[in-house]
């Protein structure tokens, strides 16, 4: 086994983090459980975004694959097969670990742990349990100043999937996520609610989206939580954790460890010990229940691979990843921030790109290129406010927009120069969104007759009338005196416009007309 240095540097930064943390949450007592202290520690497995399996050439899939078509015979663990190690998820691991601020190792080894299941054919899973790729790192939460240690990250094979149909009698395995590669990233008992732990898992997420290593998410099974909760009276030491496993929603997890901090609480009252324990959550109860007891935890029979040699990683192969890392969440939302965005736009912006598909264009990305030379705050608004609320309407999120960066640019740009007005804008945008065109929005604007009044001569005339035409009975009333009634033709004249005509400008040419 490896013995770690930690660097100094990053040992008194941790602790001061932690520390800061810590009384901050003290100022903050929860009145859920007032004089006890619920205690969490999160094992977090991601599946790494990567074409090829961990140690075989055969590709990773989703559901959407027919079962059992992505399977090397090394993944069916075929006598005679021998693995090798794809440097593309090692890459993606040591950019997740560069992220998380961690200690890359130079050296690190690959161990077996064996366990017998059907959709497990070796009989071993094999991760990294004596010397794993990373260890002491950390990750300062979105919500508030939380800062939760990272103990340490390894590199894991994921393993098939069995299903069992109740009607026939029958077990399927489907061994296409055999052999995908995981990353487990394991956290110190850092978090102290509910809330803290659903805010480490969708910052983790974030992250993990952000350097492209994971697509981290938990409904499709690529980011899968075990939870670690114990009580303690406070300023207690720890007490006995029980593990939760395979939550596979962030909501489902908050409830889980609220019903297990209960759980705890009311045994530690009744003055019974909390028994260490592997736990299910059953979402419709809202309740956690026994899987195995400590004593009946299996013996996974640890031992080193015999068929893969230790994992060296230079120093130049880990600076120049780190010399590429991309933008952490942290740093774009400062940017985005001093650009004069507000924090809920940015947030806006960020959120839509915490959700996307790793690999598609994030909204950070859409609304920088549309930026560019722009007013960021009104691109903004275009962005969040507009666009975003069209595709709702529409049922459709940013990943279905169509809207090329140089359209959305000349529309902001039109609106922004007073050649059409903010309605007539608008009005291009629900066009464009509506006829899929790649047209500019300028050509669309003067098909649609939407120049603003100043811009298109005398559209003004015109459009006033068409509304006195439209609208004769009112028009009488208005020539008789009664001019109140003016200004149901000039609604009659904005609806012409859309929008694009001066309201006061048509209630003068329009009493000019007629009296
Ligand atoms: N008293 C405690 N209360 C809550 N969480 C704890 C406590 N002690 C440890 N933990 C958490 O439990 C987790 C232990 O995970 P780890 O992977 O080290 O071991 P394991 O769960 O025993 O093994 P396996 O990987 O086989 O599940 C860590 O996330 C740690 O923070
Ligand atoms: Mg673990
Ligand atoms: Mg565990």
């Amino acid at each position: 086994m490896l013995v770690h240095a930690r660097k100094p540097w990053q040992f008194t930064r941790i602790l001061r983090c932690a520390r800061l943390a810590h009384t901050e949450r003290e100022a903050r007592k929860d009145d859920r459980w007032p004089g006890w202290e619920v205690v969490v520690g999160i094992e977090v497995h991601a599946q790494i975004k990567s074409r090829a399996k961990l140690f075989s050439e055969s590709w990773t899939s989703d559901y959407s694959v027919p079962p059992n078509t992505r399977v090397s015979p090394y993944d069916a663990a075929f006598p005679g097969t021998l693995p090798r190690l794809n440097p593309q998820c090692v890459e993606l691991g040591v950019r997740t670990a560069l992220a998380l601020d961690a200690n890359v190792h130079r050296q690190s080894a690959f161990d077996r742990k064996h366990y017998f299941y059907a959709d497990l054919p070796s009989g071993y899973q094999i991760t990294q349990h004596y010397a794993p790729f990373a260890t002491d790192g950390g990750l300062k939460l979105d919500n508030d100043n939380t800062f939760v240690r990272i103990k340490q990250i390894q590199l894991e094979q994921d393993t098939g999937k069995s299903t069992f149909d109740p009607l026939q009698g029958l077990s399927s395995i489907d061994l296409n996520r055999a052999g995908t590669g995981l990353m487990e990233i394991v956290s110190e008992p850092d978090m102290r609610s509910p809330e803290e732990a659903g805010a480490y898992v969708r910052t983790l997420q974030a992250l993990l989206r952000a350097v492209g290593a994971s697509d981290g998410n938990m409904e499709q099974g690529s980011l899968r939580c075990d939870v670690n909760v114990s009580v303690n009276r406070k300023g207690a030491g720890l007490g006995t954790r029980c593990e939760i496993k395979n939550l596979n929603s962030v909501k489902f997890m908050m409830v889980a460890i609220t019903a297990e901090a209960y759980r705890h609480i009311e045994m530690l009252e009744r003055g019974e010990a909390v028994p260490q324990e592997t736990r299910g959550f059953n979402e419709a109860s809202a309740e956690t229940y026994t899987l195995r007891s400590k004593e009946d935890a299996p013996d996974y029979r640890y031992m080193p691979d015999p068929n893969l040699p230790p994992l060296l990683l230079d120093e130049a192969y880990i600076d120049t990843i780190r010399r590429t890392m991309p933008e952490l969440p942290p740093a774009t939302r400062a940017r985005l921030i001093a650009l004069g965005l507000s924090k809920r736009d940015a947030d806006v912006l960020m959120d839509i790109d915490a959700g996307r598909d790793v690999g598609a264009e994030g909204a950070v990305a859409y609304f920088d290129r549309v930026a560019a030379g722009r007013e960021p705050k009104a691109v903004v608004n275009w962005i969040t406010h507009e666009l975003l609320g069209q595709l709702a309407k529409r049922r459709e999120t940013f990943a279905d927009n169509l809207i090329s960066v140089a359209q959305m640019g000349e529309l902001v740009d039109l609106v922004q120069v007073g050649r059409i007005t903010g309605t007539a804008g608008k009005t291009v945008l629900r066009q464009m969104l509506d006829t899929r065109t790649s047209d500019p929005p300028s050509m669309i604007a003067e098909q649609l007759a939407l120049f603003s009044a100043q811009s298109g001569g005398d559209a003004l005339g015109a459009w006033c009338a068409e509304a006195v035409a439209a609208l004769p009975d009112e028009a009488d009333a208005v020539r008789r005196g009664n001019v109140k009634v003016v200004n149901k033709i000039v609604g009659r004249v904005m609806q012409i416009s859309r929008g694009t005509a001066d309201a006061r400008a048509a209630r003068d040419a329009l009493l000019k007309m007629l009296q």
